[in-house]
């Protein structure tokens, strides 16, 4: 009963100090036995009248004796009972982490992000106790009244069988709650789950929330799931209340029932005075053990459920694999991309990307435009690998793409989007994760070809500290910050995802000129919503409903008159109504 014997082979390190706590344990026991027969034999001697102060001194020293065997084999048992527990956390931190970093990106973005912050925080430190405290009493809820049963049996059978007889009804009636617990928990682990889920989204969304007056709703929303925890905590609260009550019951009911026994044996003439103290003082050690069990019970069950969840997600299969026969990709800055009849599809109704094909040269900028929905993020997700084509193949330097090894392949082609994510930490530490063995002076060139040397000089250097998601940065700094990162890591070939939209005209204009100068040694892709940054391109592809429906240069596109000249025409429109102002 409730032993997981897939979560205890995870944890293999741990097997040995559980056996540990159970032998520390019931060393203990055998101290707390000599204990009662030095303490039993002491008063039968004083009742007979025959303690004589040699025997007194004696019981004396072996009661010290067997009093500090308990004492540090107690100890000793809580030690062991830690480095049962202590390996579990780092143990399933570990797999978490591994089983998320070997998902592919898309993947990861499926799974609820405060579910897993739930299972690998509270989840396993309540695995822990199942590791560190439960396991050990179950094993020595079960050594204990054997060996209780096996030295008082030479006092009186009837009495030490009686006592063994009662000590089921502890364990069934763990068996009867757990049935009942287990319903409950799954319950309320969803709920508790589902609550943090919700508050998590609205924490995101609160200022989407205040903008919209939508936060009153919201939090009435929350209430209701709120009062929905409490309920099902209470319930789980009341339940473990009520098996413990019972467990009470029943151990000091059994530990009663047994010293009556030992009593009217004695009346009966069949028990000596030594032994009905024997059995007065150990009557109760034949429950104790399990009823601290039970109170793990309930700890451990918690770390029950939270292990199905998390084996849930260790079971989850991988969508794609890296093969192992993937190849090093260590071609250096003459990438060329070649799409050959690229499909993809979201859902089996529409294809996002539909039968592509085309090249992207290297030391020219390509850029990817069209309208809203016509597949440009999808083909960036599909460059970089997020997602793979259903239909057709992606080559790089005429090597498919999902033959390459990722590492290598990161090493060359970098994603500039348009959320590049920036850490809680110092601007180095940021700076350093594209390139670790960076010196200041290489991190220092890195943000002046972005403008953002002075600015960095006067804010503290590069120890300046910085806010997750860079809060404390405006929306272009940040941009232009990500581009030095990018340029730091020095790949082969750059894709910018709308990389200039939301920030600045000075901060856009800094980072075009600069996509301009790189092309002169990298392979230079950009997907714009806004065309004026085409004008430039060496080549520009035009999408729509991810099939490929123009290309050429900006004039040859306009010489078309076709859906660039469209689009081109509707956006300076718009442009100049918006300033006033002539578009290029
Ligand atoms: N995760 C997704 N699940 C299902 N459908 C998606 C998903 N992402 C995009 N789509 C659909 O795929 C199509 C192409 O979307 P995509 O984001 O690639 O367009 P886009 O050209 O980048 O658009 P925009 O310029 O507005 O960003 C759209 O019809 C979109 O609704």
């Amino acid at each position: 009963m409730m032993i997981d014997k897939r979560l205890i082979n995870t944890v293999e390190d741990s097997k040995k100090w559980i056996a540990a706590t159970v032998l520390w344990n019931w060393l203990a026991l055998v101290g707390s036995i000599v204990t009662a027969v030095t303490f039993a034999w002491c008063l039968h001697q004083a009742f007979e009248q025959t303690l004589s102060l040699t025997s007194a001194v004696i019981f004396f020293i072996v009661l010290v004796a067997a009093l500090s065997l308990r004492v540090f084999a107690g100890k000793m048992a809580g030690k062991a009972s830690y480095y049962a527990s202590t390996h579990v956390k780092h143990k399933l931190r570990t797999l978490i982490y591994q089983k998320l970093a070997s998902m592919p990106l898309n993947q990861v973005n499926q799974q609820s992000t405060s579910s897993l912050v739930q299972i690998a925080s509270e989840g396993v430190e309540q695995i822990e106790i199942y590791f560190g405290r439960y396991l050990p009493q179950l094993f020595y809820s079960l050594l204990a009244p054997l060996t209780l049963f096996l030295f008082l049996v030479f006092f009186s059978a009837p009495t030490a069988l009686v006592l063994l007889v009662c000590v089921p009804l502890i364990p069934i009636s763990i068996i009867a709650v757990n049935k009942i617990a287990k319903r409950l928990l799954a319950k309320y682990w969803a709920i508790y789950v589902g609550l943090g889920s919700s508050f998590l989204d609205n924490l995101q969304g609160l200022v989407t929330l205040k903008i919209y007056q939508d936060d009153d709703y919201k939090a009435k929303q929350m209430d209701i799931e709120a009062e929905h925890f409490r309920k099902i905590t209470m319930k789980v609260l009341t339940m473990q209340l009520n098996s413990v009550s019972l467990m009470d019951l029943l151990a000091y009911g059994g530990a009663a029932i047994g010293i009556l026994t030992a009593l009217l044996q004695f009346q009966a003439g069949h028990l000596t005075v030594f032994a009905v103290i024997l059995f007065i003082l150990l009557s109760s050690e034949f429950f104790i053990p399990l009823r601290l069990l039970g109170s793990f019970f309930h700890v451990a069950m918690n770390g029950k459920a939270a292990s199905d969840k998390i084996f849930t997600l260790l079971d989850t299969p991988i969508t794609q694999t890296q093969a192992e026969s993937a190849v090093n990709f260590d071609e250096k800055n003459n990438i060329q991309i070649t799409l050959q009849n690229l499909h993809f599809a979201y859902s089996a109704e529409k294809n996002a990307i539909n039968g592509l094909n085309l090249t992207i040269h290297p030391h020219q900028l390509t850029v990817f435009v069209g309208k809203s929905g016509c597949g440009k993020s999808t083909l960036v997700s599909l460059l970089m690998g997020f997602n793979h084509a259903q239909q057709g193949q992606i080559l790089f330097n005429g090597k498919n793409s999902s033959d390459l090894h990722r590492t290598s392949f990161y090493q060359q082609i970098c994603l500039v989007s348009h959320s590049s994510y920036i850490f809680k930490g110092s601007l180095r530490e940021n700076m350093l994760m594209a390139q670790i063995n960076a010196s200041d002076e290489q991190i220092y060139q890195a943000l002046s070809q972005v403008n953002l040397a002075d600015f960095v000089r006067e804010n503290g250097g590069l120890d300046m500290p910085l806010l997750s998601r860079g809060n404390n940065l405006s929306g272009g700094q940040i941009q232009r910050l990500a581009l030095a990162r990018a340029l730091l890591h020095d790949a082969s070939c750059y894709i910018f995802d709308e990389a200039t939209s939301n920030i600045d005209v000075e901060s856009e204009e800094i980072i075009l000129q600069f996509i301009h100068q790189l092309k002169a040694e990298k392979t230079i892709v950009m997907i714009s919503h806004r065309l004026a940054n085409a004008v430039q391109a060496d080549k520009i592809y035009v999408l729509d409903n991810g099939q490929l429906v123009e290309q050429g240069t900006h004039s040859q596109l306009m010489e078309k008159q076709g859906l660039y000249t469209e689009m081109f025409n509707q956006q300076k429109a718009l442009e100049n109504i918006r300033t006033g102002a002539n578009y290029a």
